[in-house]
């Protein structure tokens, strides 16, 4: 009875107009019970057929059969439990012992511990396995086949599919293996598919197939292959046949003649008699069998299972990997610290230059006996001396270290140089002119008014700390003028700006620059973390053709797709207390909202960036790309979000648009509960969570939609 039969098999890649044809109207079978060796010329379509047998691929054309059903057919097992697959590439996570990695396949197959402990003994002995604890990356190349081989064989499928599995491995090995696969398929039902480079190997087959351009050009026992060569070893024929493949007629002539030399059945090893005979003739449809009950059982082990099997899979491959580790757990450390100890912060250390007219030797403002007000009660008079000094005094060296100059045209070289951020001038007669200024009001003279001010020059190329030292140094002439007027008697509102700012309705009077974005660059922060970290893990996962391998074990990419949500849902929560604990231990951030509503938006958020992160693994085909849309899509959203600049100084109609982009509503929430206290019954708090709820959607289905279509 076939296990495989493929009828006119037929395959293209690339479009329907333009195809590139790798399978080419082929026909195969393989017996139950019975090796089959596939051979032919690198790029003749091997791979293709395989993997259109596993129904990882499916023909354009043509029909296949495998153990009686169409694979893909739900609950078919095929691809899954009834098929066992060894890929060309090794496909193995590589941070997980030999152990792990047989009890993750035994646990996709839906083994129990106990069985797949039992057939590990066994496989162990056989393939001569590395030692248990060993890790997957720490095996040479031929004991990563071995444990590969090990995979594909832990559920006793009834089919196993082999791409090249003895590359590597020494001949005694390759003896054993094979050994044991024809002990194994003449004591059971089990089909073996082997391609392999090691021509002299498929002697031991009960039947090769020799492929050329997508068509099987001989399916025979080996020995009647020989016969229809005409040569003394499978090697030799394979050779001719590769000769020859550029005249058509020649080769062709040898098949046909082949086919009119009957082969004595005495010659046949017992064991192939009955291997079928392929014809290129017109079939008719293959009969679909219903799985064996055994089967079906094996087909419908629970999701639940598969899912625990991955996740686990996902953990000890994350943190085995030190920079997984690094990614999930210091990196949000060291860009917060960074964050916090970079931004927002008061400008420190920097150098302002003082002239004053009025002061022969700068030392004498320090002196402790100078008095720069007299107040006389008697005649209700106030004399000022040497006010400059005061005004230095009250600066003290907080705002920016004060440098004294001889001459103004001194301190304004050394603000050209850039040395100092600018510089005051005080007139020589600054504290008469002041006095003038008081007595007189209005009545004073131009000179007065001119002498009494502060000139200041600033650089002004650095806005920031222009702006700052602008604002600081106003504050001290207010609290210099309250002091001075104090002094004389007077009331302090004779030198206010009748402009009274109360306490704010929310936030504090001097809220930094920090507070504000702080939300911002969070949230920004958790959700790239997450999308560069999905989109390497999901990258790698298909590169190393681990993904391709655990779909053909069955699992469905809905599972896939369900277990890595939830692998990194978890992580996301952990990774969001940290950093809420962290910024609020560490650097004192206060919170006047709920805490768990943070929690919740900044997990949120982060699983979003992870969808993110799958939604680019899913269309883009490697790293370079993904970092690629990953950092071009990271400064618009940074940019457009309101982090940087107030969203009111965009155009109108943008900002309309970035209202919709993921960080801009979401970052006015986190304010909204940190700053202003509101709950999530707040529509200005909720208002983020669907926000951001509504991008993970559109995240998630767009990757449903893809990762189905590549399955
Ligand atoms: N995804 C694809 N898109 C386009 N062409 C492809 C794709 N996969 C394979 N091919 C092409 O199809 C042809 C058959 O490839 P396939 O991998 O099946 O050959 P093979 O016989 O298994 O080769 P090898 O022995 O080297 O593994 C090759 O020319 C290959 O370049």
């Amino acid at each position: 009875m076939a296990a495989v039969e493929v009828h006119n098999g037929y395959k293209y890649y690339g479009s329907k107009k333009n195809p590139k044809i790798v399978l080419n109207q082929l026909n195969m079978n393989v017996m139950r019970g019975s090796i089959y060796g596939l051979l032919g010329a690198s790029g003749c379509g091997k791979t293709t057929l395989l993997s259109c047998i596993v129904g990882q691929r499916r023909l354009n054309g043509g029909e296949v059969s495998v153990l009686g059903i169409k694979p893909g057919e739900p609950g078919s097992g095929v691809p899954g439990s009834r098929v066992g697959f060894m890929p060309q590439e090794i496909a193995l996570v590589e941070e997980m012992t030999v152990k792990e990695t047989v009890f993750y396949f035994g646990r996709i197959y839906g083994l129990t511990d106990e069985k797949i402990r039992e057939k590990f003994k066994l496989l162990k002995e056989l393939l001569q396995l590395p030692p248990a604890r060993q890790m997957v990356k720490q095996c040479s190349g031929g004991q990563q086949r071995r444990l590969s081989f090990a995979c594909a064989m832990i559920h006793d499928p009834e089919l196993l599919i082999l791409d090249e599995p003895t590359v590597g491995l020494d001949p005694m090995l390759r003896e054993k293996i094979w050994d044991f696969l024809v002990e194994t398929t003449r004591n059971s039902k089990l089909a073996v598919i082997i391609t392999t480079h090691y021509i002299e190997e498929a002697n031991q087959a009960n039947c090769i197939g020799l492929m050329r351009n997508g068509v099987l050009l001989a399916e025979d026992t080996p020995t009647n292959i020989m016969i229809k060569f005409g040569t003394q070893s499978i090697e030799d024929a394979f050779l001719l046949l590769s000769q020859r493949q550029g005249n058509e007629d020649e080769l062709q002539q040898i098949l046909d003649h082949s086919k009119t030399q009957a082969l004595p059945a005495a010659i046949l090893p017992p064991e192939v008699i009955d291997v079928h005979e392929p014809t290129n003739d017109e079939k008719p449809p293959i009969p679909y069998e219903e799985p064996a009950t055994e089967n079906r059982k094996k087909v419908f082990f629970t999701t639940k299972g598969r899912i625990k099997a991955l996740m686990t899979k996902n953990f000890v491959q994350l943190f085995r990997q030190p920079s997984g580790i690094i990614f999930m757990l210091l990196f949000p450390i060291i860009q917060l610290s960074c964050f916090y100890l970079a931004i927002g912060k008061t400008p420190k250390n920097m150098e302002l230059g003082i002239y004053s007219g009025e002061i022969g030797n700068y030392s004498e403002c320090f002196d402790p006996s100078l008095r720069t007000t007299e107040y006389y009660f008697d005649n209700d008079t106030c004399i000022f001396n040497k006010l400059s000094c005061r005004y230095i005094q009250e600066l003290g060296d907080d705002i920016a270290i004060r440098k004294y100059y001889a001459s103004e045209a001194a301190a304004f070289e050394e603000a050209k140089r850039a040395t100092t951020v600018g510089y005051i001038y005080f007139s020589q007669n600054f504290s008469s002119s002041l006095h003038a200024l008081m007595d007189d009001g209005r009545y004073a003279s131009d000179g007065a008014v001119e002498n009494a001010e502060l000139t200041i020059h600033i650089d002004m190329t650095d806005q920031q700390v222009a702006y700052f030292m602008q604002r600081k140094l106003r504050d001290k002439f207010a609290d210099f003028m309250d002091g001075v007027v104090k002094d004389c008697n007077l009331s302090s509102a004779f030198v206010k700006l009748p402009v009274q700012f109360q306490d704010p309705i929310y936030g504090s009077a001097d809220i930094e620059f920090q507070q504000y974005c702080a939300p911002g660059v969070v949230m920004t922060m958790v959700f790239f973390l997450a999308t560069l970290m999905t989109a390497a893990v999901f990258i790698s996962e298909r590169m190393d053709g681990i993904w391709d391998r655990t779909l053909l074990a069955g699992v469905s990419a809905n599972e896939m797709l369900w277990a890595h949500l939830l692998t990194q849902l978890i992580i996301m929560a952990l990774q969001s207390l940290e950093v809420i604990m962290y910024i609020g231990i560490v650097f004192d951030t206060y919170n006047k909202g709920d805490t768990t509503t943070l929690i919740g938006l900044l997990t949120l958020t982060a699983f979003c960036g992870m969808l993110f992160g799958l939604f680019i693994s899913v269309f883009c085909k490697s790293h370079t790309e993904a970092n690629f849309v990953a950092t071009g899509a990271f400064y618009p959203m940074i940019i457009l979000c309101g982090l940087l600049w107030p969203l009111e100084s965009m155009p109108r109609f943008l900002q309309d648009v970035v209202m919709v982009l993921p960080f801009t509503i979401p970052s006015i929430s986190a304010r909204n509960v940190i700053e202003k206290g509101w709950s999530i019954t707040n529509e200005k708090v909720y208002n983020g969570f669907l926000v951001m709820a509504g991008w993970t959607i559109i995240f998630f289905v767009l990757c449903l939609i893809g990762i189905r279509r590549k399955a």
